[in-house]
């Protein structure tokens, strides 16, 4: 378990991370999100002692980091991929922390098979791409066999087969008991990977919550109808005073009627409707709306018919910001590794300049 109690760190004059507190429990996957800059990272190196917080806490399993005896087995991270001796092999980074910390050289050949490296673990890092990088700073965060596990943007320059390999292996941590709190920008992955969510924005928590309830403050009031007959529902519409607006050719956007009524209406004044779908805000769309004010690098707008994205009702700035309630702890047992044989934990394999070692 990891408590982040008041925790603030500054640069100068720059607060990166402003008084946070929050718990992330044993059993569950946490999300931890937030714009770019929002503080994330230097929270995560913070919990492992990689940065002085300029007061509050950060404790692991109820310790300072600091103070473990045997920190790999405590907390497993993956901070930055590419912190490797580039001219050693994968295997040999490996074999160097294990030998350090204790660890038996088998089970080095257990996280390189797990992480589909196997093919490559002779290689020397300089060789590695992104993917193959980041499989390797995920083999070594698990190396311990760590009850905690903190990953920061595990599944950055991962093709689609390793996105789910770490969403499989996530899940599979947490059924195991373990603690795991990753991070990133990938929306429609953490909607599928987390239970809980820590939403961060300019150093503050902004949500902490389960995705459930994380998801419940969007309004989901619109509905998607499609018609031959637009003009006349509009325009029936507009009488009742409802929120309307056309979409392509046969659609119109209704705002603030349920499905059920919009249908009784159209079928009383012989509308035919073709298609009737209610919006369902997705992760993305509430984030979005969330972290709206609280994006610290602007991008320029696009010009307007090149834009896609958030479009529900905008959620109100104070109902943004709730703490999450009692979160059951589930323990299951499962076989060996179950999580790499549910989408094969396929060999990385790629071509390298370098000479394999020996
Ligand atoms: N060593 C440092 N010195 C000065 N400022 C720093 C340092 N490290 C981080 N910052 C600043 O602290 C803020 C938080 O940075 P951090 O890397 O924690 O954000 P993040 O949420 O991880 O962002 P990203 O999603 O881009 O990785 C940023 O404004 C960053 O510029």
């Amino acid at each position: 378990m990891l408590e982040i109690r008041n925790l603030t760190k500054k640069y100068g004059a720059k607060t990166a991370v402003d008084n946070i507190s929050f718990t992330v429990p044993n059993g569950k996957v946490t999300g931890f999100l937030g714009p770019n800059g929002a503080g994330k990272s230097t929270t995560m190196r913070m919990i492992v002692g990689l940065e002085k917080p300029t007061s509050g806490q950060a404790l692991v399993d109820g310790e300072k980091y600091a103070s473990k005896s045997s920190p790999l087995s405590s907390v497993g991270v993956l901070l930055d991929a590419k912190a490797m001796h580039p001219g050693r092999s994968g295997l040999n980074h490996l074999r160097s922390l294990a030998l350090t910390h204790g660890i038996p050289k088998s089970r080095v050949d257990e996280v390189i098979d797990m992480t589909g490296l196997s093919a490559v673990a002779k290689k020397k890092v300089r060789g590695f791409s992104l993917g193959m990088g980041q499989r390797m700073g995920i083999a070594a965060a698990l190396l311990g066999d760590p009850q905690n596990v903190i990953l920061d943007e595990p599944v950055n320059g991962l093709d689609p087969e390793g996105v789910i390999w770490v969403r499989n292996l996530a899940r599979y941590l947490a059924s195991e008991g373990k603690t795991v709190l990753i991070s990133s920008h990938l929306m429609s992955e953490m909607a599928q990977t987390a239970d809980d969510l820590v939403v961060i924005g300019r150093g503050r928590v902004l949500a902490n919550s389960s995705i459930q309830d994380f998801l419940s403050l969007a309004a989901n009031d619109r509905i998607l109808v499609r018609t031959d007959h637009r003009e006349q529902l509009d325009r029936l519409l507009q009488e009742r005073g409802t929120s309307v607006s056309p979409i392509e050719t046969d659609g119109l956007m209704v705002q603030g009627l349920d499905a059920r009524s919009l249908a009784r209406l159209a079928a009383e004044s012989n509308v035919l409707l073709h298609e009737i779908t209610p919006q369902i805000a997705s992760l993305e769309d509430v984030y979005m709306n969330m972290t709206r004010d609280e994006v610290e690098y602007n991008s320029s707008d696009l010009p307007e018919n090149h834009q896609t994205g958030a479009g529900v009702s905008p959620v109100a700035p104070g109902a943004t910001m709730y703490e999450s309630n009692g979160i059951n702890q589930s323990n299951t047992t499962q076989e060996s590794t179950p999580w790499a044989d549910q989408q094969g934990s396929r060999a990385v394999s790629g071509t390298t300049s370098q000479q394999e070692e020996n």
